[in-house]
């Protein structure tokens, strides 16, 4: 391990900062603040999507799976929203790629304008974003999901051409992650994509939910599911 802050070739890690318009680090170039700072940029910068500044897909799955533990231990609600564009290909095919780059850029700024500050929103990839939604009542999911739905079909994106403005809209899929149960968010993902599938077979520009039973657990009953078992505790 280098002893000093010199023996450290850092013109690359600084150099792809730079190219991504990240700040730098204010602190004093070589101290243990600025190091920080660097470690702290890139660490941002693996974690967001470049073109639209959301998290991206690694992020999002870690984000994933910190919920899926949640649920399990808590019996808590948690909604995930993967959802698509309609008929993306024809706006590169009409507009060009360029345009097509906008439309993805204000859809996922409307997507996070939508939901709670509590919740994440990612690109997935291409047109594909999901949504993640802690604490979220069964109630409320087709509430929230067609919020999403409507503020993206509002939007009027401006072409730059002829003077044309774009209005584009999303299918939906969702599915609640399992309560008590240890599963992994791949399984979860999975089941939010078949949702959406069916939102788009169905006609596009809507919602699919999968039906979600909420299991109610007396505070009896989480004790003892939340209880250290004697295997469990020699094994520690
Ligand atoms: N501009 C732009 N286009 C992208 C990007 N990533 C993927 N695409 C394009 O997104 C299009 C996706 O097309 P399809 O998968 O056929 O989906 P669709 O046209 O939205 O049709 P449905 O999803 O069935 O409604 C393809 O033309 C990709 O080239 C990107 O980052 N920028």
């Amino acid at each position: 391990m280098p002893s000093s802050a010199e023996q450290l070739h850092l013109e690359r890690a600084l150099h792809l900062l730079q190219q991504a318009g990240a700040m730098l680090p204010e602190a004093e170039p070589g101290s243990v603040a600025w190091l920080q700072g660097i470690v702290d940029a890139l660490c941002d910068l693996s974690s967001r999507d470049a073109l639209t500044g959301l998290s991206n897909r690694r992020s999002f799955e870690m984000v994933m799976a910190r919920e899926v533990d949640r649920v399990a231990r808590t019996g808590e609600s948690a909604l995930l929203l993967m959802l698509d564009i309609d008929h993306f290909k024809s706006v590169n095919d009409t507009y060009g790629h360029g345009v097509g780059d906008l439309v993805i850029q204000a859809v996922g700024a409307a997507l996070n304008q939508a939901v709670r500050p509590m919740d994440t929103v990612a690109r997935i990839g291409g047109e594909e974003f999901g949504i993640m939604l802690p604490n979220c009542q069964a109630g409320f999911a087709l509430t929230v999901a067609e919020r999403v739905r409507e503020r993206v079909a509002r939007l009027r994106i401006p072409t730059g051409q002829f003077q044309d403005e774009l209005s584009v809209t999303i299918s939906l899929g969702g599915a609640f992650a399992p309560q008590w149960v240890r599963s992994s968010p791949l399984l979860w993902m999975e089941r939010a994509d078949r949702q959406l599938y069916r939102a788009k077979t169905d006609g596009r520009n809507r919602v699919c939910l999968e039906v979600h039973h909420e299991t109610l657990v007396s505070a009896e009953e989480k004790g003892m599911l939340l209880a250290v078992l004697p295997q469990d505790s020699e094994q520690v």
